[in-house]
């Protein structure tokens, strides 16, 4: 077995994400650990106090907000801790003491025990605190969010004030990422037990802010520091599925990707894919485009073997001396983009699909599926492949790439505010990059990373997982260099290439910042 077929986290570039539900049973099992529920309830509060605390170090004042449940409970607990810590606390409840049950009443009388006053919510209620302390919903959120509880999201999103969310922000679904009605727009969100699927797509990008994750158990006792939910670059997995070339390397080691697309007319597309491919590693990269191109893509990036064709019929040997092959780039869906595609369908190995290529499988390969495929639809592509609406899929960003994967098989990347990556090995959520990302040709780039990955051996999941990890940190890179607007999906390969070439880069991307992100490897 090679060195990195061995290698333990080969397959998992991100950590677990949970659905709601799991939380609940991971719970039980750090209660089973000897922790039992209130005590729980103390390590959250705990732990959003001091995530709270490192984020805003001088504050003297919060107003702390608590709903009817534990999370509610959390926000109490939260305030006897401010509170005997010496910051001036306004609690504010929306629902009376009397209305709480078991850990969450015991929360409210420590609270008071502790000397912290307890004013009902009513509209119009001026907030006095520097940091408004969102507890009023989390993982119990049922249907959308109604009456007085509106109303406070509404005057948290209103007050302008910094906002610290206790586990999730307030009318988010932790399962989906759907904002449900309305809901909190918080500053930092503070997570335990299980990080939540919810918080890394959908609507969590624009919602959740820097995203702290603390395991509180006695099982996850071992890395329960607080991390923020930026996404670790595996230097490890890094080094060993694109380990340091040998001296003696030659081209032919590092695999060749077929790029198939640009048909008439859209050129750029197809450059943009071949480009990532090289700067991300294949040894050799081939690209099939119609003859109008061919000069062009010489002269942007020569190192390029490019083939112009007429069709398909003009392939040749090509598929078959590829290791991989991306089809989808400026393909088009008339009969040169067909027969590229039927010809790719072809060949028994690794295939990237996107966009027209999508399209074609939806409307032209109804039903085909493969193991050897990382299928890349953008919403409204996965829409198309799955005969539903778009609103359906953003609805249930999970559901949509977890039914997807297991129609079509291999493995599917979501993209969007938070793509996720669903495999025969699970779903992993992948960072957002950010909105100067929103221009043509991200996409395209995004195939060639994962063509490039593939070509140096790396298997299906975990290329998909490395790769929009990689897209989305290059792009999150490129713009804090030069910004968003402006940002253009050729900036993205240099930076991309930065990210995987080891010891390169820093171990540890922050890039939801904040001052208690551990320090780098
Ligand atoms: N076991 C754990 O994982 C731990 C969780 N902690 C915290 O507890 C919450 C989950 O608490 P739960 O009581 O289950 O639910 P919530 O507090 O999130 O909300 C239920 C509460 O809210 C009302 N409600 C539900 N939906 C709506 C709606 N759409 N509009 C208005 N009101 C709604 C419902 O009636 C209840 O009163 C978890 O997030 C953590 O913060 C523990 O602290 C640690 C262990
Ligand atoms: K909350």
């Amino acid at each position: 077995m090679s060195s990195k077929r061995s290698h333990p986290s080969a397959n998992v570039a991100l950590r677990p994400l949970y659905q709601a539900a799991q939380v609940r049973e991971l719970d039980r099992r750090t209660i089973a650990g000897g922790v039992e529920g209130f005590a729980l309830m103390q390590r959250a509060a705990t732990a959003a106090w001091q995530s709270l605390k490192a984020r805003w170090p001088g504050v003297k004042r919060l107003s702390v907000l608590c709903g009817g449940g534990n999370n509610g409970g959390d926000g109490h607990v939260l305030a006897a801790l401010a509170a005997v810590a010496g910051i001036d606390v306004q609690r504010i409840a929306l629902k009376p003491p009397e209305a709480l049950k078991g850990d969450a009443a015991r929360a409210a009388e420590m609270a008071s025990a502790a000397g912290v006053g307890l004013e009902p919510w009513r509209p119009g209620l001026a907030f006095s605190g520097e940091v408004v302390v969102d507890a009023l919903l989390g993982t119990g959120i049922t249907g959308e969010v109604t009456g007085e509880f509106r109303d406070a999201i509404e005057a948290i999103n209103a007050c302008g004030l910094p906002v610290l969310a206790i586990d999730i922000p307030s009318g988010l679904a932790a399962d989906t990422g759907a904002e449900l009605g309305v809901a909190v727009r918080a500053t930092r969100t503070v997570t335990f037990i299980g990080d939540k699927i919810g918080l890394h797509t959908g609507r969590a990008p624009a919602l959740a802010g820097e995203v702290h994750f603390r395991a509180l158990g006695v099982e996850a006792q071992a890395h329960a520091d607080l991390i923020p939910i930026a996404y670790l670059l595996d230097r490890e997995l890094i080094a060993a599925w694109l380990p340091p070339r040998e001296r003696d390397a030659h081209k032919g080691g590092m695999g060749h990707a077929l790029i198939l697309g640009g048909a008439p007319g859209f050129g750029g597309a197809a450059l943009l894919a071949s480009e990532a491919a090289a700067r991300l590693g294949a040894g050799r990269i081939s690209l099939a485009t119609a003859p109008e191109h061919v000069s062009a893509c010489l002269t942007y990036r020569p190192e390029v073997m490019v083939h112009g064709l007429r069709g398909a019929a003009e392939l040749g040997e090509l598929p078959a001396r590829a290791d991989v092959l991306v089809v989808g780039p400026g393909l088009g869906q008339g009969a040169w983009g067909q027969g590229m595609l039927q010809a790719a369908l072809g060949e028994s190995k690794p295939l990237v699909i996107d966009a027209d290529g999508l399209n074609l499988l939806a409307s032209r390969f109804d039903g085909l599926r493969r193991d050897d495929w990382i299928l890349t639809p953008h919403p409204g592509e996965a829409a198309r492949l799955l005969g539903c609406s778009v609103a359906k899929i953003e609805a249930d960003r999970p559901a949509a790439a977890r039914e997807l994967q297991q129609r079509r098989g291999g493995v599917v990347v979501l993209k969007g505010a938070g793509s996720l990556v669903a495999g025969p090995e699970g779903m992993a959520a992948c960072p957002y990059g950010n909105p100067g990302m929103a221009s043509g040709g991200m996409g395209d780039v995004l195939s060639g990373i994962l063509g490039a990955l593939l070509a140096q051996g790396m298997p299906l999941e975990t290329a998909a997982r490395l790769g929009v990890t990689v897209h989305a940190l290059a792009g999150d890179l490129a713009a804090r260099d030069g910004g968003e607007r402006g940002l253009l999906a050729a900036d993205l390969a240099s930076y991309a290439r930065v990210l995987v070439n080891p010891g390169l880069g820093p171990g540890f991307y922050s890039l939801q910042g904040g001052s208690d992100a551990r320090a780098t490897r």
